[in-house]
């Protein structure tokens, strides 16, 4: 929690400020017993109404400036709580934009969601109600006490039984409700995943008529997070009424014990009532504390999960002695490259060695598993390399920013990534300034023009979430768009036209090598028609890379190709 602390820096002299007037208003709440006992014992038994009126004037200011002291505070501390907030929520966004894929997928993009939104939230909440009543809570409870001893200090002996009750109430309760907090937390991140897979996956849900078995998954996650949540409420609500007795026990005792003094006149009927007063700030202000114990468990345990995130170093970084790439080609080259998935047993990718040259159609292909995009994914750097080296343009890939490094490639995901937004807007991801002749021209290429132009607004058209107005083809052709529109040195396609009709496929690849010509293009596919003009085919197996050649040399050398290629080709079209 003090780790986060930090973020408050920015907002200290809100904080100060706040603190500050929260003193006055303690001081001001705890001045008015004193007043009222004076207006008893003074005023009302001398029948000095003058002196009732003079008071009472001075407790109706002091009232005032104690009501504007709260308003102005309460305001500074949710100004510099919400400020916290916001910040901490950019911190954990940019560390998150930092993560290679290995991070996310280790936190989990549900995990990361909840700890954006909900565990901040908590934590903020934490901060507004620290300001208002955690700095409060000690001012009144030392003050009360101060002003009950000096109003009677034998009287003030039934406090010091009161107080270690409480105190020993507050951190049993603590004790036994902090880890279960950071269950309800684990638990939200669960019911969070199962409602992110359900709402994405809905038509797969439906089409195989698996509603009950995703409601009972679901329900699963719901109760488990209620019944945990419930466990703590009743923890903490016991709490409350165990608070609630101590409070009216102490108020008895101190009438009980006040009326005796009174009686054999040791003390005044004006005193008592301040003293009962003072007893209700002291026991109210560890009321507040009680509450704050809800909430710090709740808010550590959330505290601990940002700083998980903030704390985890990206694998990937920028060398500080990073190398200006001079040259503008695009040669790619893998030198004995190696790669595992964290906590896998092989290897995805074993010993790849193969040079992509610009002006050259470089293929991969090879069966379900075999590594295919593992190898793409690490040309961009999304993942590190075990053992090996891959350059680009004569430079290791590690000695690059990864922003030079990605200004070089366009790369087309397996699966289209559309934004919310316009269709206009959607290509302008792969460059900001593109005009709209380059952006037609790229959408030309796609073969994406006429089914923009098709649909009701044109470029102006609205995406809606993730592309679900479009086909999956439409898709395809407008992240292909999206990639061409940059012209960058190195394409990269993953995959990328296994939505298209065989003709659009053809048309779209014919467009591409034209305007691919001096770029280095590397396109992995399932279907051979796809890469059956490419200068050289990489044949991958397993994460090895069996063979490299053309169409025709592979046909007659590589057992694999040939496999792959009598399965989708008649005797005629391999001939
Ligand atoms: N994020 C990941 N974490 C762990 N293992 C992964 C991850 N992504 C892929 N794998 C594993 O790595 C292997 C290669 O996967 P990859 O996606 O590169 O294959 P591919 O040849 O592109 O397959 P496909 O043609 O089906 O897309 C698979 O066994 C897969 O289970």
């Amino acid at each position: 929690m003090f780790k986060l602390v930090k973020f408050l820096k920015p907002y200290r002299l809100s904080v100060i400020a706040a603190l500050l007037l929260i003193f006055l208003q303690a001081l001001s709440e705890l001045f008015l017993p004193t007043l009222m006992a004076n207006i008893v014992d003074i005023g009302i038994v001398n029948g000095d109404t003058p002196y009732i009126i003079k008071l009472g004037g001075q407790m109706l200011i002091i009232a005032l400036v104690g009501t504007s002291c709260a308003i102005l505070s309460s305001y500074l501390s949710a100004k510099a709580a919400l400020s916290f907030g916001r910040d901490l929520r950019s911190a954990i966004f940019r560390r998150a934009e930092d993560f290679s894929l290995n991070e996310f997928d280790k936190i989990g993009t549900s995990s990361l969601i909840t700890r954006t939104t909900n565990d901040i939230t908590q934590v903020q909440h934490l901060v507004i109600m620290s300001l208002r009543l955690m700095a409060r809570a000690p001012m009144m409870a030392i003050g009360g006490i101060v002003m009950a001893f000096t109003r009677d200090a034998k009287l003030s002996l039934t406090i010091v039984f009161i107080i270690p009750l409480i105190s020993l109430g507050i951190v049993v309760v603590g004790k036994r409700v902090t880890p279960l907090f950071r269950l309800v937390q684990t638990k939200l991140d669960k019911l969070n995943h199962v409602v992110r897979e359900n709402l994405t996956g809905v038509r797969v849900i439906r089409a195989f008529n698996k509603e009950n078995h995703e409601r009972t998954r679901f329900d699963e996650a719901n109760h488990d997070l209620t019944n945990t949540t419930l466990k703590v409420n009743k923890l903490m609500a016991a709490l409350m009424p165990v608070m609630s007795l101590t409070l009216n026990f102490a108020t008895i005792a101190v009438i009980w014990f006040g009326a005796i003094r009174i009686n054999s006149g040791t003390m005044q009927v004006g005193d008592l009532m301040a003293f009962i007063q003072y007893v209700m700030q002291i026991m109210f202000a560890l009321i507040m504390v009680s509450m704050m114990f809800v909430m710090i468990p709740r808010a550590s345990a959330s505290a601990v999960r940002i700083n998980e995130v903030l704390e985890t170093i990206p694998e990937i970084k920028d060398t500080n002695n990073f190398i200006e790439a001079n040259k503008q080609d695009g040669l790619v080259e893998f030198n004995d490259v190696t790669f595992s998935y964290p906590g896998a047993e092989e290897p995805t990718l074993k010993n790849i060695t193969f040079r992509a040259e610009p002006g050259k159609f470089t293929a991969i292909i090879g069966g379900t598993g075999s590594g295919k995009s593992t190898l793409l994914n690490l040309i961009p750097r999304f993942y590190e390399t075990n053992s090996g080296i891959i350059l680009v343009d004569g430079i290791n890939i590690k000695d690059l920013t990864q922003k030079t490094l990605r200004n070089k490639i366009g790369f087309v995901p397996q699966k289209s990534v559309l934004f919310s937004g316009t269709v206009l807007d959607n290509i302008k991801h792969g460059k900001e300034n593109a005009t709209f002749d380059e952006i037609q021209e790229a959408c030309e290429i796609a073969q994406a023009t006429e089914f923009i132009y098709n649909m009701k607004e044109g470029f102006e058209s609205v995406i809606s979430q993730s592309g679900t107005n479009l086909s999956g083809g439409q898709k395809q052709r407008l992240s292909i768009a999206r990639a061409l529109v940059r012209k960058p040195e190195i394409y990269l396609f993953d995959d990328s036209f296994s939505a298209l009709d065989f003709k659009t496929d053809a048309r779209l690849r014919a467009a591409l090598i034209n305007q691919t010509k001096k770029a280095t293009l590397i396109i992995v596919a399932q279907r051979v028609s796809t890469i059956i003009d490419a200068d050289q085919i990489i044949v991958l197996d397993k994460g090895e890379i069996t063979a490299i050649g053309n169409h025709k040399q592979l046909l007659n050398s590589c057992d694999v190709y040939r496999e792959i290629v009598s399965s989708q080709l008649s005797e005629e079209e391999i001939a």
